[in-house]
């Protein structure tokens, strides 16, 4: 499998701290890849490492198959990003913002801005000054002004911050269609775990500096597995009752009076039938999920999924 991005035992140190450890990531072509991590878990500095804002202290970043190193302009010129939050020249249009990023990137192709600007829902605002713009028009503008040089990456942290549902679903939207139709792969960054189910084809969870896990969404979507919960008046016994009589083993005492069952073959009325027989009352049984927000505690946690 080759690899758009992939680092190898990145680390970065602060003040003999280390903010980042040993991260090995492996970002594919042509997928959206999330950051998934709370506040002050490293995911701005991983970016400014992979956009060479900063240095390593130890382990290194591949990037379109090369070692990435000062001197690495033409690999910089094949990415689009936004680190932190957008900073414009207030006083100007969106066009002329484009226009003077065109300047600077040295990029020619000024017909692109129109183009860019309608992708992004903003030709409306013609004419009108950033510093009238709204968040959600900013973070939009700020996407234009990465893409507009055709980038092949595209790194965004935290893009969503701050937005209300609809621009949240804006920009969403516009970042499924940039990696969908223009193949763009998209590296994003968010500590909000509702948002990265929804648009990410790979998480990676970073806490503490380090990558703890990194899967496919398809995945951990399959892992989220049924199971049966009841609340009985004595759990040991109820417990003994489902090895002894139903030879269920894969089961779970949650507390005295809690148990879950993951076994897909049985049903509710066959464990109630055997409980009821053997004088155990059952209080409440009904057919659970595991949550999203369970299985990435448990990962974060260290613990393993119950199954
Ligand atoms: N220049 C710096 N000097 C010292 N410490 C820093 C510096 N930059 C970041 N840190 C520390 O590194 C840790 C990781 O910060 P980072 O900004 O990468 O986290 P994050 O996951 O992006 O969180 P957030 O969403 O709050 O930005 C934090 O403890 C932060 O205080």
């Amino acid at each position: 499998m080759t690899y758009l991005i992939r680092t190898n035992r990145l680390t970065k140190v602060y003040g003999g701290k280390e903010v980042v450890s040993e991260v090995s990531m492996h970002v594919k072509k042509g997928e959206i890849y999330g950051f998934l991590g709370s506040n002050g878990a490293g995911k701005t500095t991983i970016m400014k490492l992979i956009t060479n804002l900063i240095k390593p202290t130890n382990g290194y970043i591949e990037i379109f198959g090369e070692t990435l190193t000062h001197k690495s302009y033409e690999v910089l010129k094949r990415m689009g990003t936004i680190i932190e939050y957008p900073i414009f020249h207030e006083n100007l249009t969106a066009k002329e913002i484009l226009d003077l990023h065109c300047e600077y990137m040295g990029y020619y192709d000024k017909k692109e801005i129109e183009k860019v600007l309608d992708l992004v829902n903003l030709s409306h605002a013609e004419g009108k000054p950033v510093e009238d713009f709204s968040l959600g028009m900013k973070q939009r503008l700020g996407i234009a002004r990465a893409i507009i040089t055709k980038p092949e990456l595209l790194i965004l942290d935290e893009p969503i911050n701050g937005l209300d549902p609809s621009g949240i679903k804006e920009i969403r939207d516009l970042l499924k269609m940039l990696c969908k139709e223009y193949g763009i792969t998209i590296l994003i960054s968010s500590h909000i775990l509702g948002e990265m189910e929804q648009i990410a084809d790979t998480i990676g969870v970073i806490h503490n500096g380090r990558l703890i896990s990194e899967l496919a969404m398809s995945d951990v979507k399959l892992s989220q597995i049924d199971y049966i919960e009841m609340i009985v008046d004595d759990g040991k016994k109820a417990a003994f009752i489902l090895e002894d009589k139903l030879a269920i083993v894969n089961y779970k005492l949650v507390e005295d009076h809690c148990i879950r069952i993951y076994e897909s073959k049985i049903t509710q009325n066959t464990i109630s039938k055997a409980l009821m027989e053997q004088n155990v009352e059952i209080k409440e049984i009904s057919m659970k999920k595991n949550s999203l927000e369970d299985y990435f505690l448990k990962l974060i946690n260290g613990g393993e999924m119950s199954a």
